[in-house]
């Protein structure tokens, strides 16, 4: 163990994620301060932890970021499917911890952002934006947290909001493509740790942006980063290319 060694505490602690991140955790040299699932007690968790770490579900946000605040204590958000009041409490609770919540916490995912919004700028409004994604059986919410950080990352390019320029579900008699929106599909089968394409559909010509993800490790490698850089923070809002630099 390093004298750096950090107390990381697991929230989600059994799931595929979960798991991931214990042995990233260990692997970086730090320790596992505990874990919680569905009926554990994260306040206790947050008082045995440096840094909480959340891949569980939606509805366990709110009693995390109460805990997380009331100790003092900084979070990583990792879950997705979070819905617009989700991020109210996101930013609520920043403003007494540092928080940081992303739906991708791989390097791969944080510059394919990058590169998407600078693309979707030089791109105009003629190039159609679709963002297609494949995940494993065992997700439960669509689109996935990386696709709607992707659609965030063209919409702000273009300077539209998303939830207004969304196009989502398709199908029936959906009438023709709108001029400037952003269409969302998703794939559900097999094991497949995240794959995720954009694509920019011009006339005569398509330019494919994609990151494929092999195994969960990415994730949990990056979690660990993100809990190692949030530590020491002021309280805010932050985000992985903070993180990463870029
Ligand atoms: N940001 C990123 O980079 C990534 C994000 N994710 C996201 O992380 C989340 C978890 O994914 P994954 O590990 O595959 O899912 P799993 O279903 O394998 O794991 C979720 C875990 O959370 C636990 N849980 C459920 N409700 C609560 C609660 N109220 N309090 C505490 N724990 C709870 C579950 O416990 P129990 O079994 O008791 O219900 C389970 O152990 C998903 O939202 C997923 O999309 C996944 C990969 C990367
Ligand atoms: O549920 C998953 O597995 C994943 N969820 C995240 C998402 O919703 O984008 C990240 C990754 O793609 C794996």
């Amino acid at each position: 163990m390093t004298s750096s060694a950090t107390r990381i505490g697991i929230i989600g602690s059994a799931g595929r994620m979960g798991q991931a991140i214990a042995a990233a955790v260990v692997q970086a040299g730090h320790m596992v301060a505990g874990g919680i699932d569905k009926d554990g007690d994260v306040t206790a968790l947050a008082a045995q932890s440096e840094v909480l770490v959340d891949f569980s579900s939606p509805a366990a946000l709110e009693g995390n970021l109460d805990a997380a605040a009331a100790a003092g204590v900084p979070v990583v958000i990792g879950t997705t499917g979070l819905e617009e009041r989700h991020h109210f409490l996101i930013d609520h609770a920043a403003e007494t911890i540092p928080v940081l919540q992303t739906g991708n916490t791989s390097l791969g995912v944080t510059l394919l952002a990058h590169l998407v919004q600078e693309a979707a700028a030089r791109l105009g409004e003629d190039w159609d934006i679709e963002i297609v994604e494949t995940h494993h059986r065992m997700k439960v919410d669509a689109p996935s947290g990386t696709a709607l950080l992707l659609g965030e990352a063209a919409a702000k390019a273009r300077g539209v909001d998303l939830a207004e320029a969304s196009e989502r579900g398709r199908d029936g008699m959906t009438g023709r493509r709108g001029t400037g929106t952003i269409g969302f599909a998703a794939l559900r089968g097999g094991t497949v740790a995240g794959d995720h394409s954009v694509l920019f559909l011009g006339a005569n010509e398509r330019l494919t942006l994609s990151h494929l993800a092999e195994d969960r490790t990415i994730f949990a490698k990056g979690a660990v980063r993100a809990c190692e850089w949030l530590v020491g923070q002021t309280p805010g809002r932050y985000t992985m290319p903070e993180v990463l630099g870029l």
